[in-house]
């Protein structure tokens, strides 16, 4: 069975782990929750690094871990990725990325990734002669990473690679994880406790609390559950996919279907015929009981329900909406989306659940997913 299935429990010092969880082995499961309620924990048992613990883990039907079986981490085919990058300062970073490769495929085999289409992926080629002591904190991190893939490991594990960077190195970053993740087929459990970087990156999320499971499943379906609490933070948002089926490029804007209609978000005409996601902040979100008023400039408008309504602080609410049924069978299946108003909107305009609405989304806002284009590739784009 092509899954990750995991149950790890006991106690270290006042801590108490009982974490199980079964995701698909494919794309990006996020390990989210607050500082200290085990994420790490339970990255380091899937690595063995915690033998502590004790636990069943199997990987893709391959049991890594149960009462009588402790596969070694030497063993385990994976590859890490800690906070910071420890690269070997007397090494090229060509040097540092082919260590990783001693360990990928038997002799004879040849490893599935190949070393110069990591260096291109990870925009590490013309850096390859270098000292890692003249990197810079990304670039560091976008070599640790390809050591890791170098390994040619069955799932990537990554504990907040981007904890230790800045703002600007992690939006310089982010869009390489992006092209990783549409590029490669190996699964990764992705630690983070930024819900901004998990909605941009994962599929799927597991959400621990206290070292418990509090929920695990596709992140679109998390985040829009009112009994979770990813819809009161304030970053809140919701993600819909769909086929895009045209680029207007006088306007650079590229019209996405999604369950309740188009979405018109800036891109590029390389997108047509692809899937997009959009992440779509619920603050992004507005309601009208018409469509789009005329003589506004809110581009976006689509079909929605609302199912829930719930207070967010004083001042606002979050409205929770579903959105009505598109031809797109599979981005159709259940897509919600959250909408933050204030109070006083929510009582002027008098809406009840089960109300048919318009959800108004400003074009601008949907251009964060896009902004990450990969520094020197803008003109391939334009
Ligand atoms: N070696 C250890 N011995 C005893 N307790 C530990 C040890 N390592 C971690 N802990 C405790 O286990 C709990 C979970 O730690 P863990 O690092 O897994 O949390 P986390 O969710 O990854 O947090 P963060 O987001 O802050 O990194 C914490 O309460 C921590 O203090």
């Amino acid at each position: 069975m092509s899954a990750i299935e995991a149950h790890f429990y006991g106690s270290q010092g006042e801590f108490s782990l009982d974490a199980a969880f079964s995701v698909p082995a494919r794309g990006v499961t996020a390990l989210f929750g607050p500082s200290g309620c085990g994420k790490t924990t339970v990255l380091r048992c899937v690595a063995g690094l915690n033998r502590r613990l004790e636990g069943k883990l199997s990987v893709r039907g391959q049991v890594w871990q149960d009462g009588k079986r402790f596969v070694p981490t030497h063993k385990r085919p994976i590859g890490y990725v800690f906070q910071e990058a420890s690269l070997f300062p007397h090494l090229s970073v060509r040097e540092n990325m082919l260590f990783g490769r001693k360990r990928a495929a038997p002799k004879g085999q040849t490893p599935r990734l190949d070393f110069d289409e990591v260096a291109n992926l990870l925009g590490l080629t013309h850096l390859l002669e270098r000292s890692p002591v003249r990197l810079s904190g990304g670039e560091r991190q976008r070599v640790a990473i390809a050591r890791a893939l170098l390994t040619d490991p069955q799932i990537l594990l990554m504990d907040e690679p981007m904890a230790a960077l800045d703002r600007i190195s992690k939006n310089e970053i982010l869009p390489y994880l992006e092209r990783l993740h549409e590029t490669l087929d190996i699964p990764a459990l992705y630690v983070s406790h930024d819900i901004t970087e998990v909605e941009r990156l994962a599929d799927r999320m597991v959400l621990m609390k206290n070292g418990r499971v509090q929920a695990a499943g596709p992140l679109s379906t998390l985040l829009a559950d009112p009994a979770l609490p990813l819809a009161a933070m304030p970053e809140a948002a919701t993600l819909l996919e769909g086929p895009v089926a045209a680029f207007d490029a006088h306007y650079g804007l590229a019209q996405v279907s999604v369950p309740g209609g188009t979405l018109l978000v800036p891109g590029d005409a390389a997108l047509v015929g692809q899937r997009k996601r959009v992440r779509i902040a619920a603050s992004d979100v507005a309601v009208a009981r018409e469509r789009a008023p005329t003589g506004s400039s809110i581009l976006n408008a689509l079909r929605a329900v609302i199912q829930h309504v719930e207070p967010y602080s004083f001042h606002q609410v979050n409205l929770f909406l579903s959105l009505e049924g598109s031809d797109d069978a599979e981005g159709a299946a259940g897509a919600s989306l959250l909408a933050r108003i204030t109070r006083k909107s929510w009582d002027a305009l008098d809406l009840n659940i089960g109300e048919e609405v318009h959800a108004l989304i400003k074009a601008v806002a949907l251009t964060r997913q896009s902004e990450g284009l990969i520094p020197g590739e803008e003109a391939e784009h334009g």
